[in-house]
Formats: structure tokens, sequence, C-alpha cells
């Protein structure tokens, strides 16, 4: 496992937490670690990225190790993938070919799995192109065109293009379905709380304690790669869909930003989200960062001001972990900072959390149509007594007979007696 430490590059996380990190990306698929290192790349080399003395001393420690596969946590181009395969007699690949490794080995969904797939075309096809303006070139170079390797290359981007395009069908498909769903619970009088967080961070962990789910406990990142949405009941809410969401990384490769977006749309719709934080971990300032960047990409939050159009609710996890004192300083910057510290492997502090759950959930009035029967008077006065009406009128050209539709505000906890009536 190495990690470039690129001069040229800013990064968020200091190499080692860096290192760390892509670890445990290649844990979470079952690679064996023999030998990790840093290398400072103080001028990346086109064919190589790293050094010429750089690559001996690579080539030394797969021979030590026997090592099977060589990862570079860093971006190579296909030149630099292929030249290293080259030279260390190995297979080389890079963050964005670990990353969609366990995406590929966690989707669950066909929606997941449909992305996936969709971004190792991507990935591929790129690799493709740039390989083949690359001989192109050389070709040129040499004065004559055409060949064999253009014949097989073009095939090969055909064939990538045409499964892209059906796969960005089945996709639109896919999506369509979900987000009929999505609109039937819109309408359901429940409401929706998102987790979200950094890898590893223990939503999985606290979505089973809350649901009683025996989902996944395995000591995994990635463990959730598709959102897993599940009904809980808390104090004064009837019922709750919580939602489990995938674990966000740092510097994720943009072909997967756009392929992954979507898997996080179920956030967008949530009444609250619970950021998960790992307060154990000594990065934990740099991950909510990027957990607060992602939130900015879907226009969640405000990437200048911070504001959220959703209430975000912290949590400050791992609590066991910590000492007397650290656990002193947090509780008094907790109390502040309106955060929620717990355990979710002890189950310390979830009580609070679902106190505190309840309580933003009853606060918050949310603006909801229904479509009744004009016949249905006591359904319609109970929205009159009990919400806030914004509009009332009938709706045209029904089929089953005269119906009215009342947009209303009513809290969650109104929505559920609402829902209860008929
Ligand atoms: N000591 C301690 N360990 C915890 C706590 N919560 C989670 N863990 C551990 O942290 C690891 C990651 O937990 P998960 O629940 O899988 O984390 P996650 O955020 O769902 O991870 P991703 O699926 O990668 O996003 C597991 O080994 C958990 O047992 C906690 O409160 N205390």
């Amino acid at each position: 496992m190495l990690c470039p430490d690129i001069r040229a590059l800013r990064y968020d996380l200091d190499s080692a937490e860096r290192l760390a990190e892509a670890e445990g990306l290649a844990l979470a698929i079952g690679v064996v670690i023999a030998h990790s290192a840093i290398l400072p790349v103080r001028q990346m080399q086109p064919n190589t990225l790293f050094g010429s003395g750089q690559v001996e001393n690579i080539g030394v420690w797969c021979e030590q190790h026997e090592a099977e596969l060589v990862i570079v946590d860093g971006a190579l181009t296909p030149i630099q993938q292929r030249n290293l395969e080259d030279k260390l007699k190995r297979k080389v690949i890079d963050r964005t070919g670990l990353i969609l490794e366990i995406f590929g080995e966690r989707a669950a969904t066909a929606e997941g799995r449909l992305q996936v797939e969709l971004a190792h075309l991507d990935y591929q096809q790129s690799r493709l192109v740039r390989s083949w303006t690359h001989l192109e070139r050389q070709r040129g170079g040499f004065g004559f065109l055409g060949g064999p390797g253009e014949t097989q290359i073009e095939a090969d981007r055909r064939m990538i293009r045409a499964r892209m395009a059906r796969l960005r069908r089945e996709l639109d498909q896919v999506r369509k379905t979900r987000t009929l769903h999505r609109d039937r619970r819109g309408r359901a009088p429940w409401p929706v709380v998102a987790l979200v967080g950094y890898t590893n961070a223990g939503k999985s962990t606290l979505f089973n304690r809350l649901t009683g789910a025996e989902v996944m406990a395995e000591d995994l990142l990635f463990a959730t790669l598709d959102p897993t949405m599940r009904a809980i009941s808390l104090p004064g809410v009837e019922k709750a869909i919580l939602s489990d969401t995938v674990g966000f990384i740092s510097d994720l490769p943009t072909q997967l930003v756009a392929a992954f977006r979507a898997t996080l749309e179920e956030v967008t719709a949530a009444d609250v989200i619970c950021h998960v934080r790992d307060m154990a971990n000594p990065s934990h300032a740099a991950q909510k960062k990027q957990v607060l960047d992602v939130l900015a990409d879907l226009d969640v939050v405000d990437a200048e001001t911070g504001t959220s159009t959703i209430p975000i609710l912290e949590i400050w996890n791992k609590a066991d972990l910590l000492d007397a004192e650290s656990l002193t300083e947090l509780r008094e910057a907790a109390e502040g900072q309106g955060a929620v510290i717990l355990s979710a492997v002890t189950g310390q502090g979830v009580d609070l959390l679902e106190a505190e759950l309840t309580r933003m959930l009853t606060g918050t009035a949310r603006e909801v149509s229904f479509i009744l029967p004009a016949t249905d008077g006591r359904r319609i006065a109970w929205l009159h007594a009990h919400g806030d009406v914004l509009t009332e009128d009938e709706v045209e050209d029904s089929d089953e007979g005269p119906m009215r539709r009342l947009t209303v505000r009513l809290n969650p906890k109104e929505l559920g007696q609402f829902a209860a009536l008929s």
C-alpha cells in the first residue's frame, strides 16, 4: 500500500491519516496488507509517478513480501499504471480502482449495482481513450494510419459506449420507480431521519441499535452502500423512518461523485439529518468538513454561510473510547452546540438521542397535500382545526366524485394523529 505525498497537491488529511484511511478501505475488501509506505513525491514523473529510486524500492518490497497487488492511494494515469505494472510485474491499482472494487462488492440494490458498473465503464473508457490517443500520436509519427490496434480499440469503445447508454436508460427507469416510492412515502405521515457521516463513524452500529436490526455488525468500512430504511419508534412520535447512507470518504474520485450522488438523494428528503461523528478519531474535525462539503454539494448546506435547509443534529459517537478528561471537555462543547454524546456500541446516551429526535420531529411542521372526498367533512374539519391550511381547492375531472385538495402545515405528531383518523 503506497501513499504518495505529492508536494504540488493540498490534502485535507495528513499523510499518516490518509494512509490509515486507505488501509481501512483495502481491508474492507479483504486485502491483506504486507507493507505500507508513505512516499514523498517532489516532482510527479509522467511515466511512473514515483522517481526511479522509489520504483526500485517498491520492487524490493514486493519481492520481500511476495506481494500480488500494489495499491497506490492516489490517481495514476493509464500510462503510469501500465509502466508500473511492467516494471513491478504485478497488478497495480490506484485509489479510484480501489474504491470501485469496494463499491462493486458492497452495492446491494439494483440502482447501486447499475451505478457501480457505469462508474467502472466510465473509468475504463477514459483509460482506453487516453491510451488510444497516445497510440494514435505514435502512429502519426511513423507516418501510417489505421492498423489492427485501432480497430480493436474502436470496437471496445463502441461496446463500452453502447453498454453505458443501456445502463443509463436502466438507471433512469430505476430512479423513476424510486421517486414514485419516495413520493408515496412523502405522503405517508412519517418523518424521515437520515444518518450521514464519515466512513467508519458508526452509522450502521447506531442504525442497528435504534432499529434493533441485525443488518451489519462487521468491522468493515462501507458496510452500507445503498441507503437502508427502517421504521423506528420514538417516545411521543408514533413512527419515523430511519435511513442509513453510504459512508463519506476523503478525496472521492470525480467519476464516483456523480455516480454516488443519487444514493444520497434520500438525505435531501429527510426531516432531520443526524451527522454521526467518530470523536475518538484524531481527524474528526477534517472529517466533519468533508461531510459538510458533500452536504453542500447536495444543496442541503450553504457552502458560504454553513446554514442548512434541514435541521442537522450532530452525534458525537464512540464516547466509550474517550478518557474522562476529554469527555468532560466534549460535554461542555456539546451543550453549547446542541450535540448529543453517545456510544453506539454500549448504548450509553442513546436515550438522550431519542429524546432530542422526538423534540426536533414534533417541533418541525411540514407542508403536506391531501386529496380528500368533498363529502369527508370529518377529516377536512380536523385539518382546519389542527393544522395551518395554506390552500384548499376543488380537484377537477376527478373520476371518484367531487374531491378537495388541501395543502396543510402539520408537525409529524399531528400527521400521525391525522393518519390514525382514517
Ligand atoms: N468503541 C466503539 N466502537 C464503535 C462505536 N460505534 C461504532 N463502532 C465501531 O466502529 C466501526 C465502524 O462502525 P460502523 O457502524 O460500521 O460505521 P459506519 O459509519 O456505518 O461505516 P461505513 O459503512 O463505512 O460508512 C465498527 O468496528 C464498530 O464496531 C462506539 O460507539 N464505540
